[in-house]
């Protein structure tokens, strides 16, 4: 839009890209044309790899990711879609999206995602670790693996000598968990504040200031510290420094290993040494896969007693396939699909494999198949001859259509524009490789 005397384009231009909401616009053909900064934080993709992004497009079946290409095949908006996922960083994020079609003289030229970051927001809300309504203590905890056990182990002598903890993990490991444990043994009388990092903004630390001087002394757990831009984690080292002379105790989370993060700038080496006299770190759930069932067994019991549903255990299919599933979103993943399960349970004992939700059986479907990741020319990765990333590219494609299609060639080749004959013929050619390999 121009005004009589300015071009107000330049100025579009900074609004979209300094904007607090994430955009996304696609053309008709699914390319990306903008994707502004907002939205790169939300999907936690880096720069070089935006210039594929419509190569992303092409591969993007998830239910969450294709609102925008749906949008553009039925030309009707779609409001206020909530996602919950973990992004490309491994970071858990919630997001409510608007997703318009885009005219232009009455002419279809692309599609528009409008995206609101609530992660932060949902914490505060859901607060999961109070969904049960008591303190946690380390009993409550499900710790089978040897690795959990050390953590646990660890996390009581940390809760003896009262010093600070880093607890290091991706996001959904039970970093929170342990922290809350850690609180409750210390002290019963005294409070624990969250102080959540993610898309802080400047005002964060001075409402936790005022929040300290209300609560008294107390625990601060500083959730992913790492998120923070590096002024604030100086103001917050000073912060923690100058109260643990007092009786604050304060407990700190990063997503990664911190030596790594400290390397590339994202964590401060002083508020580093603050945190790590104790640090304990909280292995992904694919790495301790022992945890599982005895989560779920854990999570029915609670069910049990809080619901008095009947629910016992996974059948054998579903627990194959919760063991073979890698568990990006870790714990929490698996206790929001949990939460899932068990919200349409009426009188049945044991979970079967058609009372999946449809989004989980795609992803386990896809084991040990290729991801849209895959697909992106990473520039620390090797390049592939064109030969070869066109024929993984290709056998991808066509295996998505066929799930989408429920293994229905007809139907499949209808959609992907070809005949019969020539996806009969293309599949075969993937076979006859899968053999080879
Ligand atoms: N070992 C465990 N036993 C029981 N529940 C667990 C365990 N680990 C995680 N959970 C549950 O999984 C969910 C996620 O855990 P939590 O919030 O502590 O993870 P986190 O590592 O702090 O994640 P984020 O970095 O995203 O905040 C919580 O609801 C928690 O109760």
């Amino acid at each position: 839009m121009k005004s009589d005397h300015i071009d107000l384009s330049p100025f579009y231009k900074f609004a979209g890209e300094h904007v607090a909401i994430g955009i996304h616009a696609i053309d008709t053909k699914g390319k990306t044309i903008l994707y502004n900064k907002k939205m790169r934080e939300i999907e936690g993709f880096d720069f070089e790899e935006l210039a594929d992004r419509s190569l992303l497009e092409m591969f993007r079946f998830d239910q969450h990711e294709s609102t925008l290409l749906k949008v553009l095949q039925s030309g009707t908006p779609v409001f206020n879609v909530k996602q919950t996922y973990w992004n490309r960083k491994g970071q858990e994020i919630t997001t409510i999206n608007d997703t318009y079609p885009v005219f232009e003289e009455r002419k279809l030229i692309g599609a528009i995602e409008l995206s609101r970051d609530v992660t932060t927001l949902e914490k505060v809300i859901y607060q999961p670790l109070k969904k049960y309504g008591e303190p946690i203590t380390f009993s409550a905890i499900t710790a089978v693996s040897k690795s959990m056990k050390k953590v646990i182990a660890t996390a009581e002598k940390a809760a003896m000598a009262k010093l600070p903890v880093l607890l290091v993990g991706e996001s959904g490991t039970g970093k929170e968990l342990i922290a809350e444990a850690i609180h409750w043994a210390h002290t019963s009388e005294r409070q624990m504040y969250t102080l959540y990092c993610h898309g802080t903004d400047g005002t964060l630390l001075d409402q936790l200031g005022e929040e300290i001087e209300q609560m008294g002394d107390g625990t601060i757990y500083c959730e992913r510290i790492d998120l923070l831009p590096l002024p604030m984690q100086e103001q917050l080292l000073k912060m923690a420094e100058e109260r643990s002379r007092g009786n604050t105790y304060f407990i700190a989370s990063v997503g990664d290993d911190p030596v790594e993060l400290i390397a590339s700038h994202k964590l401060l080496k002083d508020l580093y040494y603050f945190f790590s006299s104790m640090t304990i770190k909280l292995d992904p759930l694919r790495h301790r896969k022992e945890d599982i069932l005895p989560f779920v067994e854990d999570y029915f019991s609670r069910h049990r007693m809080m619901v008095g549903s009947v629910v016992h255990g996974l059948d054998k299919e579903v627990s194959a396939l919760f063991h073979a599933y890698d568990w990006p979103g870790n714990l929490k993943e698996l206790e929001l699909l949990l939460d899932e399960i068990t919200s349409l349970l009426t009188t049945q004992e044991v979970v079967t494999a058609d009372m999946l939700p449809h989004h989980f059986k795609l992803k386990t479907d896809l084991k040990g198949a290729h991801q849209p990741e895959d697909f992106i020319v990473q520039s620390n990765t090797e390049l592939l001859p064109l030969e070869d990333y066109l024929f993984e590219a290709e056998m991808y494609y066509l295996q998505k259509a066929m799930d989408l299609h429920g293994n229905n060639v007809t139907k499949a080749a209808a959609a992907l524009g070809m005949s019969r004959q020539n996806l009969q013929y293309r599949l075969r050619k993937i076979k006859k490789n899968e053999a080879q390999t």
